[in-house]
């Protein structure tokens, strides 16, 4: 049965939140930037839809579709965000990451399908949504005429804030995003980093219990990236619901609980995905000697790709002819049982090593794999 919207939502200004009511906002806001980092991807990344529509936290979508006159940009998405949990919404450019996340933020209805946002449908029970929603734009639009603190004022008002808690929860959001020196000044001054921060602000304005970033850290500054990973995982252990959309897949890595790939307009099958991650990593592995290293190498008759990306000089270097002095290769290695074994072997044959890492994060070589797999 087609879902009846209580607004027209594909019409909304996704920059301006709805009227919500008073209800649901009273519990105490969350705590600065001062967390501990946690995270990293654990055993399950990818995990399967398991709980059913209509739970009341988190986020879910079952069978969504979504098309923009021919263009097909959601062809079935299945998904489960936790809440208490960050998820990373990972997909190449056009697989539909935005038109979902709008989806969950109530400014697009799907063509068929369901969406629960804590429990609650935001195409039938858009306001009840809104207010359990925290959605921060790719691209955050801003009023010339008002200053950094006024926006947030703004839309805390538009939330039903009393004048004293948006007064009290915008001095304490600016401060979160290092913004309080420039909380009078107009916000179109403000830097893409700095407007980025401003935006984060706006979507923890009404102490929401579901975030929606699509690319927060576009933009920021190295402190400021480091400090959006702190606070997306404070907010997580205070039991929100954070999905966040990016291409900067290290990032995601150190931050991210579990992963959800968009392919196509359509989740990636969490089969799929596992297969993705099981297969083996490349590392690269660094010795004071590649010489030595070389010649080991081809000793225990392992394969092998000269490291160029860092050692620009040893390109083009075969087996036979390697430069002397430090450098690396890169090679396929089966786990971390793989590793240890080869550094083991390689360190018993006297090859002074100085190094052992995979290149890339989790979810980088995992993406990177379900590519592969679909050329
Ligand atoms: N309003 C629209 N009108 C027409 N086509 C659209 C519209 N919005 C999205 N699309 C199309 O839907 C598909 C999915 O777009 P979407 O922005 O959701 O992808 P994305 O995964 O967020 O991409 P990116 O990583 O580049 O931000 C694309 O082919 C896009 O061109």
């Amino acid at each position: 049965m087609p879902n009846t919207p209580d607004d027209d939502t594909s019409a909304a200004d996704p920059s301006l939140p709805a009227a919500v009511p008073s209800g649901g906002l009273s519990r105490e806001p969350a705590a600065g930037v001062g967390g501990t980092l946690g995270g990293g991807l654990d055993s399950g990344l990818g995990a399967g839809l398991t709980a059913t529509l209509g739970q009341g936290s988190g986020l879910t979508a079952q069978g969504v579709h979504r098309s923009f006159g021919s263009v097909r940009a959601l062809a079935g998405v299945d998904l489960e965000a936790h809440a208490g949990a960050v998820t990373a919404l990972v997909g190449p450019n056009g697989s539909g990451k935005t038109t979902l996340l709008l989806i969950f933020a109530g400014l697009l209805v799907p063509d068929a399908g369901q969406v629960r946002v804590g429990g609650v449908d935001p195409v039938t029970h858009h306001q009840a949504a809104r207010a359990r929603t925290g959605w921060m734009p790719d691209v955050f639009g801003t009023w010339d005429s008002l200053t950094a603190r006024e926006v947030l004022l703004t839309f805390a008002a538009a939330y039903r804030l009393t004048r004293e808690r948006a007064e009290a929860r915008t001095t304490e959001l600016l401060e979160t995003v290092h913004l309080t020196e420039f909380a009078d000044l107009p916000a179109s001054v403000l830097s893409r980093g700095q407007k980025q921060r401003l935006g984060l602000a706006r979507a923890l304005v009404h102490d929401p219990d579901v975030l929606l970033l699509d690319e927060p850290a576009s933009g920021l500054d190295p402190r400021s990236r480091v400090d959006l990973r702190i606070l997306l995982r404070l907010l997580a252990s205070q039991g929100k619901t954070v999905l966040v959309s990016s291409h900067v897949l290290t990032e995601l890595d150190e931050m991210a609980d579990d992963a959800i790939f968009l392919s196509g307009g359509r989740t990636v099958p969490a089969g799929t995905v596992a297969t993705a991650q099981a297969a083996p990593r490349t590392w690269r592995l660094r010795a004071l000697s590649l010489a030595a290293l070389v010649g080991w190498l081809t000793t225990v008759g392992a394969t092998w790709l000269p490291d160029d990306e860092r050692d620009p000089a040893a390109r083009g270097t075969g087996p036979g002819d390697p430069p002397d002095g430090p450098g690396g290769v890169l090679l396929q290695v089966d786990g971390e049982a793989g590793a240890a074994t080869l550094l083991r072997d390689a360190v018993a044959a006297g090859v002074p090593i100085t190094s052992l890492a995979p290149v890339g994060g989790a979810l980088e070589q995992a993406y990177l794999a379900l590519e592969e797999e679909r050329r």
